[in-house]
């Protein structure tokens, strides 16, 4: 069956001028005013910003191995609840997404469920035990196509493996995604390290953990010529870093989370595991460089780090709890209220930092699936229509997460997405599913 043909009717195209957009066949066929809708279905928009649909280049779909906390279909339909058409699946399930073998079923299982694209990271080393390289190589040329690789969950410490990693994805011209974690300084850390971790009794993750890996990294990837991305940057010293790293002409991105732009390590002090995380919650001045960094562009993107885990590893007590929270379905409503509302970035930035940037990054930007393509004629109809003026409360019990566990529940955020779509199918209309 051939997609159906929607005109969209006066949307603001990255948030400026109201324009119409013919989708026909998949692509954008027309792009312009007072489009004639002929046989279209015609889908209303004023008042509603036209976004490049979004790419996620961090999420825990956790199949294989963990379907209690969600699977490759409950993810992505979350994924597109959130407005995103692309999401990159990171590595560690069970088994670990280290063969062709696996990264193929993840991949096949994404588009079986076609409600965004689903584009594999593959693992660093063998079960993400940090000893020897996965066949890095055979997941590049599978059907997958992986670009992307990590250990995320670990980081890889050894620097002689970080340094044949870098140097091994050259070939494909991919990406090693850090998760910046010096394992000695973080043994049994259960928050941010400062004055709070000591006043609540809990094992401190220190700033410097990050910083030193990243700052180690930084120059591995200088010394090989190598792409180089760091995940979920959290700390005003990691983005003084890449910083440094941009001013030297050095291939580095990083990203930062929706929640370290806007929670902070107090939230800790209600011993609620929903509030806790790898990288840890830092403090108001770390959230003030990050908001920084995404706007001046020293943090390229903003990732979600969608980490569902089931209520029986949340609800118990705080060192017991797994690290992780959801972010799919709540991430631009962050993004509104954090960087929007605050004047910080423009529509057009957030579309640069939630679609364009992360798909050049995953190097999704080309063949026939591209995503992160501007909003032009001939382009694939990958499009997300959110309405900025409504806010809403979240409620993670409505989610399409199998999980439940958002850090925002109860929260009143700006903007809801309306509409997705998919190559000119829509996966989401009037905010739910299709
Ligand atoms: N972010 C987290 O706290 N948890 C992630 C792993 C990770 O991103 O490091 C998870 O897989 O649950
Ligand atoms: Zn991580
Ligand atoms: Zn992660």
């Amino acid at each position: 069956m051939s997609p159906q043909t929607v005109l969209v009717k006066g949307a603001r195209v990255l948030g400026g001028e109201p324009a119409d957009l013919l989708l026909r066949d998949g692509v954008i066929a027309e792009l312009g005013q007072s489009i004639d809708a002929g046989d279209a279905r015609v889908v209303q928009a004023d008042g509603l910003v036209a976004l490049p649909g979004l790419v996620d280049l961090h999420t825990h779909l956790r199949e294989p191995g963990r379907e209690d906390a969600e699977t490759v279909d409950t993810g992505t339909r979350a994924a597109a609840l959130g407005g995103f058409t692309a999401v990159h699946a990171m590595a560690n399930t069970d088994p670990v997404a280290d063969t062709a073998g696996v990264v193929e079923q993840v991949w096949r299982l994404g588009r079986e469920a076609g409600h965004a694209d689903v584009r594999p990271v593959g693992a660093v080393t063998v079960g993400l035990a940090g000893e020897r390289l996965a066949e890095l190589g055979a997941m590049a040329d599978s059907a997958a196509n992986v670009r992307v690789f990590s250990d995320d969950g670990r980081c890889v410490d050894d620097a002689i493996l970080m340094r044949r990693a870098l140097e091994y994805v050259k070939a494909f011209d991919g990406v090693v995604a850090q998760h910046a974690q010096e394992p000695r300084l973080t043994e049994g850390a259960q928050m941010n390290e400062g004055e709070l971790s000591g006043r609540l009794g809990l094992r401190g993750w220190p700033s410097v953990a990050e910083e030193a890996i990243i700052a180690r990294d930084v120059l591995l990837a200088a010394h090989v010529g190598s792409r180089l991305h760091i995940c979920h940057l959290s700390t005003r010293g990691s983005a003084e870093i890449v910083r440094l790293a941009k001013a030297r002409g050095l291939p580095v991105t990083a990203e930062v989370t929706p929640h370290h732009l806007l929670l902070t390590e107090e939230l800790v002090a209600t011993y609620d595991a929903r509030y806790k995380v790898n990288p840890p919650l830092r403090t108001a001045d770390d959230v003030a460089a990050v908001r920084e960094g995404l706007a001046d562009g020293t943090i390229d993107i903003v990732a979600t780090d969608h980490a569902p885990h089931p209520v029986e590893d949340k609800e118990c007590e705080w060192d017991a709890a797994a690290f992780g929270m959801l972010g799919l379905e709540t991430a631009l409503s962050v993004v509104q209220h954090t960087m929007v509302d605050t004047g910080l970035l423009s529509w057009s930035d957030v579309a640069d930092r939630m679609s364009f940037a992360p798909a050049r990054i995953g190097r999704c930007d080309a063949g026939t699936a591209a995503q992160g393509r501007p909003l032009a004629v001939g382009e694939p109809a990958n499009i997300t229509l959110v309405d900025p003026s409504v806010s809403r409360t979240v409620d993670p019990w409505q989610s399409a997460s199998l999980s439940r566990n958002s850090p925002y529940e109860g929260m009143k955020l700006p903007g809801q997405v309306v509409a997705t779509f998919l190559r000119g199918r829509p996966t989401v209309e009037d905010g739910a599913l299709t």
